[in-house]
């Protein structure tokens, strides 16, 4: 058992959104480690972030993680920073990992000011937002089978081009 396609990428990529579509399209099971976590915890991320801070978070991202790749056998989408902890790229080996791509005009507009999002929910989100694409832009990309650049495409329209890229794998693996 493990999941026909990781989708990751920065906050606002569409993860949830596409990841739920597709899902929806291959009739299969959606999940998020943001929501395996929550329903873990009974708490809001954003509480967790507060009460426990953020390494205390990564250590149970890398554990619900761990466990939806080798359980999960639909769509799982990853916490946006979940890719830069180190046991996670390991874990995402051999997995159809699918990168979301965002600008940051679309990205910062796409998040708005959610304060859902507590690293976003600084003084200047748009400034950390630009940090947090530059320094991770390189980790999803090495980390990913596939890129898919999001900005200028329909949450429909990236099904679509995540379908397109999996599908000579499906292919290759019989399904
Ligand atoms: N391709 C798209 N075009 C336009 N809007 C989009 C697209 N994808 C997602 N959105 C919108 O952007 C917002 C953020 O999307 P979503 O929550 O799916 O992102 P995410 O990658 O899961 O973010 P996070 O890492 O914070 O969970 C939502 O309001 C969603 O409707
Ligand atoms: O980009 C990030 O580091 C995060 C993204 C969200 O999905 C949550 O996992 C959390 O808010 C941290
Ligand atoms: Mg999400």
């Amino acid at each position: 058992m493990s999941p026909v396609a990781v989708l990751i990428g920065p906050p606002g990529a569409g993860k949830s959104t596409v990841g739920e579509l597709l899902a929806e399209r291959l009739g299969v099971p959606f999940t998020d480690s943001d929501s395996i976590i929550e329903a873990d915890q009974g708490r809001a991320i954003s509480d967790i972030f507060l009460s426990d801070g953020e390494a205390a978070f990564r250590v149970m991202e890398r554990e619900a993680v761990a466990r939806a790749l080798a359980e999960h056998d639909g769509v799982l989408a990853l916490g946006g920073g979940a890719p830069m902890t180190e046991g996670v790229r390991a874990d995402l080996e051999g997995h159809p990992v699918v990168f979301l791509a965002v600008g940051l005009a679309a990205g910062v507009r796409r998040v708005g000011l959610s304060t859902a999002r507590p690293l976003l929910a600084g003084v200047n989100p748009r400034a950390t937002f630009s940090a947090l694409l530059q320094e991770r832009l390189p980790v999803y990309r090495a980390a990913a089978r596939h890129e898919i650049a999001t900005d200028h495409l329909e949450p429909a329209a990236v099904v679509d081009a995540v379908l397109a890229a999996l599908s000579p794998e499906a292919d290759r693996a019989g399904r």
